[in-house]
């Protein structure tokens, strides 16, 4: 049984109580297209039984991989974009110190991951190879379709980097490329150099393969537990099988983001009440963007980070525009807890919380937040995680994706193709001048010159 719990509770004021059960009919229909491969993009489904259906043999040779990267290497390089950078992004972040990436080497028990061929910033890349300086170091080179620009960009840097370091052969010892099982340019390099490889499966699309090689080999070579991730993703996996709404809260979910989206409640935004979740709200956009924001409709999917944007934002979503719905994903038990001090003068006042604990005020503020937005016209719902583990990811994680494959079925689109994202990739290939693109290319400096007539 999975330990996240989902609270609708504040959402009375927003949506009648048969609203629910109204809904029960199409979660039917969605959860039937589904399970049983009979919508739109039923070829990328296989991320449903990830955490029970996985290549055993495959994720020993992750494990096996991430220690011999523990024994040779003070960095992990991971390239990638996309569902090849956010899963893992924010599963390092969430699993690991709040300075997981300050700390100094001498203290570091595992390799430090950090990540390129996530923009085309090339002072970020510049930055990186100066900060790994002469550390010894390996790469995870990571996409499923092997020709993404940016990490491809990336890799020829760090590939270039590695050869100069420790020559051809000692290169192909410290490269690990997690691609496709059969196609791809990646994979085509991969097998002619001998490097490790690692598969994303066919099923299973970039944003829902955190749970695959994608994620596992650089959170193992963290030193993170990636059997209690898989464990509570596939505890995740039995809990939100059954259609009927009372009994499945990701189901539940993904009904109350529909009936609030056909009130005009169109973006949502995803809130934590802890820093190293700012990650995880990133890798949950490209999850709802991505899988919902087509056919020229979709809730837009956005976030916040709390207390600190209730400084910022707190403004917009308490008066602003009556558009937003919120979903807090609030820690209930933080990892460390700090005792607030008593002070010999009471200048800031702060006397009455002396003796209490820091995350007693965090969880107080949280309720404040939620009275506060439900009294200004926000709807708000809250997943409670116990705790900062692995166990607790693994869960979150597979609760977040099942919501989304039904959410997208109820909202009558295709949840696992993104074909939007190439508009911008055909123009950008023209303007570089990318043989096959040149029409491409003409056209937009054409229309370039008419812009600034
Ligand atoms: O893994 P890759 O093939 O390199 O793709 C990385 C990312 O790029 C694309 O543009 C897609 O929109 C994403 O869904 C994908 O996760």
């Amino acid at each position: 049984m999975t330990q996240i719990s989902f609270d609708a509770s504040a959402l009375k004021k927003f949506v009648h109580e048969n609203e629910l059960g109204e809904m029960q009919a199409m979660v039917n229909a969605a959860d039937s297209e589904l399970r049983n491969g009979t919508g739109a993009g039923a070829d990328f489904r296989d991320w449903l039984h990830l955490p029970t259906e996985y290549d055993h043999e495959e994720f020993d040779r992750i494990k096996k991989a991430a220690k011999k990267i523990q024994s040779d290497s003070e960095v992990l390089v991971v390239i990638g974009i996309g569902g090849s950078y956010l899963g893992t992004r924010m599963a390092i972040d969430f699993l690991h110190d709040s300075f997981y990436y300050s700390q100094k080497p001498a203290d570091r028990k595992f390799p430090l991951v950090l990540f390129a061929g996530n923009s085309l910033s090339s002072s970020y890349l510049h930055d990186l190879v100066q900060l790994i300086g002469d550390r010894d170091f390996s790469v995870n080179v990571v996409s499923k379709s092997g020709t993404t620009t940016e990490p491809a960009i990336a890799f020829r840097i760090f590939h270039e980097l590695l050869v100069k370091k420790y020559g051809e052969e000692g290169a192909n010892q410290r490269i690990y490329a997690t691609t496709d099982a059969k196609r791809g340019a990646l994979k085509t390099e991969a097998d002619a150099a001998g490097w490790e490889t690692f598969v994303i499966p066919d099923g299973v699309g970039g944003r829902y393969s955190v749970l695959s090689a994608v994620g596992l080999l650089p959170i193992a070579a963290s030193g993170a537990d990636i059997d209690q991730l898989m464990a509570g993703a596939a505890d995740a996996e039995k809990s939100y099988t059954n259609p009927d709404l009372t009994q499945n809260e990701a189901y539940q979910y993904a009904a109350y983001r529909n009936i609030l989206y056909r009130k005009g409640f169109t973006t949502e935004l995803l809130e934590n009440y802890e820093p190293n979740m700012t990650m995880f709200a990133e890798w949950w956009k490209q999850l709802a963007g991505e899988s919902e924001g087509k056919d020229q409709k979709g809730i837009y999917p956005s976030s916040a980070n709390f207390t600190t944007d209730l400084h910022s934002l707190g403004q917009y979503i308490q008066e602003g525009m009556r558009n937003l719905m919120e979903t807090v994903v609030k820690l209930d038990t933080p990892n460390h807890d700090v005792t607030i001090p008593a002070a010999e003068n009471d200048l800031d006042g702060l006397a009455y919380l002396q003796g209490k604990n820091m995350d007693w005020v965090n969880t107080k503020a949280y309720q404040a937040v939620v009275a506060a937005h439900n009294a200004g016209g926000v709807p708000v719902m809250t997943v409670h995680i116990p705790r900062e583990d692995e166990y607790t990811l693994g869960s979150l994680i597979y609760f977040f994706e099942v919501a989304m494959g039904i959410s997208g079925y109820l909202n009558g689109i295709n949840p696992f193709n993104q074909p939007g994202v190439e508009a911008y990739k055909t123009n950008m290939f023209g303007l570089l001048g990318k043989p096959g693109f040149e029409a491409v290319g003409d056209q937009l400096r054409a229309q370039m010159k008419e812009n600034e007539k």
